[in-house]
């Protein structure tokens, strides 16, 4: 144990086009944030491992001398590309949490255990870790992973398996690329077991930030993008990633025939609409660019509504923007939760702002978000506002 007090930030993410696909191998295009979790962590001596999450009002603690025997019989962590399904079967017998449990704090305390649990192994320390987000918990922006990218971070850099970047002169500093990978794959252990099956692509934006194109852990950085103004909408409909992704994987058992001409279909939107990003970047955005990107949206909503997450307050937010010529999908695992529309530049802010009434009216969130924002990062306070270390230093 190296810290006394770490800072760490990740941002949440919006998917373009790809969502469910990507579980099946397919192409997603997805863009980080400027929506953030961030997470303190201390180094205390009161012998007890404390966890505070006020978004979701859990705050819990154990004994180390506890949680020690949970680690007997755990094999080293290798390649990190399976979970160790024995430590998280006495993981759940330990805190009663049951195989089929979707419940927020089940899942939130599970994930952060079993990193706890494997990161320090035979190392067990004294730590408080407080983790707040500017994020709604479970619709659609990324904010499991943005929680499991911190949670990484935090405890790998506290246990000395990484550094901490951040030199006294800075206020905010990145790892090196070789730390982030690995930051990014302790992420997907806490991903697997919050999501059941992930592809990964959130957890890949909340470590890199920026603009990614993912295709079955591959990951490229597209940086030839032009700026879009993207709407999001939050419809408020609660929703499990785990229950809709494993909801499509059956509907694929079920109809194989029907089902992989549509995610290959899905697949092609993403290239295409990656071109088509590729081309406004380099010959400037032209009004038949919004159209092919508009009709892309359009046909992946359809697609996605025949995969089964649709949910009808997102037939309401397309309806909606649609009488008002602007056009709409789902992001994230849908079933509820968020959509983005896409404005156009010329979209006049009148148009706007009718939108927003609208949508309003019939209760859900709307704000024009910003995207492309940095990955996880190391902060001093000084680089966090003072609500947010009010609260996280309210523990
Ligand atoms: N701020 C937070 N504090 C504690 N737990 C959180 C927080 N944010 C997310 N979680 C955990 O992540 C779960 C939500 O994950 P889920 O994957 O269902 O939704 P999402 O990540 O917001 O959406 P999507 O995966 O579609 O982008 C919660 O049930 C909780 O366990
Ligand atoms: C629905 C899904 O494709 C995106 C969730 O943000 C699940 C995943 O890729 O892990
Ligand atoms: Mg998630």
């Amino acid at each position: 144990m190296q810290t006394r007090e770490l800072l760490v930030s990740a941002p949440g993410k919006v998917i373009l086009h790809g969502e469910h696909s990507v579980v099946h191998g397919k192409v997603a295009l997805a863009v980080s944030l400027n929506l953030r979790t961030y997470l303190r962590l201390q180094s205390t001596a009161s012998g007890e491992v404390r966890i505070n999450l006020p978004n979701i009002d859990t705050f819990l603690a154990w004994e180390i001398t506890a949680l020690q025997p949970l680690l007997a019989g755990c094999e080293e962590q290798g390649d990190l590309k399976e979970l160790d399904a024995d430590l998280l079967k006495r993981l759940r017998v330990f805190t009663g949490i049951l195989d089929d449990s979707t419940d927020t704090r089940s899942m939130a305390v599970l994930a952060f255990l079993y990193m706890y649990l494997t990161v320090f192994a035979e190392a067990l320390s004294s730590i408080t870790v407080s983790v707040w987000s500017e994020l709604p918990t479970g619709a659609g922006l990324g904010s499991s992973a943005a929680y499991n990218v911190c949670l990484s971070a935090a405890l790998l850099s506290a246990r000395g398996t990484i550094s901490s970047p951040l030199t006294p002169q800075q206020e905010s500093a990145r790892w090196c690329k070789e730390e982030t990978e690995l930051i990014n794959r302790w992420a997907f252990m806490g991903e697997k077991i919050i999501h059941g099956n992930p592809s990964g692509v959130d957890n890949a934006v909340g470590t890199w930030g920026g603009f990614l194109r993912y295709q079955a852990g591959n990951i490229t950085p597209l940086s030839w993008v032009p700026i879009l103004r993207i709407l999001l909408t939050n419809t408020k409909v609660p929703r499990s990633t785990k229950v809709l992704v494993s909801g499509v994987k059956d509907k694929i058992n079920k109809f194989p025939s029907v089902m992989k001409p549509v995610l290959e279909s899905v697949s092609a939107v993403s290239c295409t609409c990656e071109q088509t990003l590729t081309e406004m970047a380099t010959h400037g955005p032209s009004a038949e660019h919004y159209n092919i990107l508009e009709e892309l949206i359009d046909i992946n909503q359809h697609h996605l509504n025949v995969m089964g997450v649709g949910h009808s307050s997102l037939d309401t937010l397309c309806r909606v923007t649609l009488a008002r010529g602007l056009h709409s999908k789902l992001t994230g695992a849908g079933g509820g939760g968020c959509g983005i529309t896409l404005l156009r530049p010329e979209t006049d802010a009148s148009v706007i702002q009718s939108t927003f009434e609208e949508l309003k009216s019939c209760g859900f969130d709307c704000w024009e978000t910003s995207i492309g924002a940095p990955g996880v990062q190391q902060h001093s306070s000084a680089a966090l506002g003072q609500d947010i270390l009010k609260i996280l230093n309210s523990y």
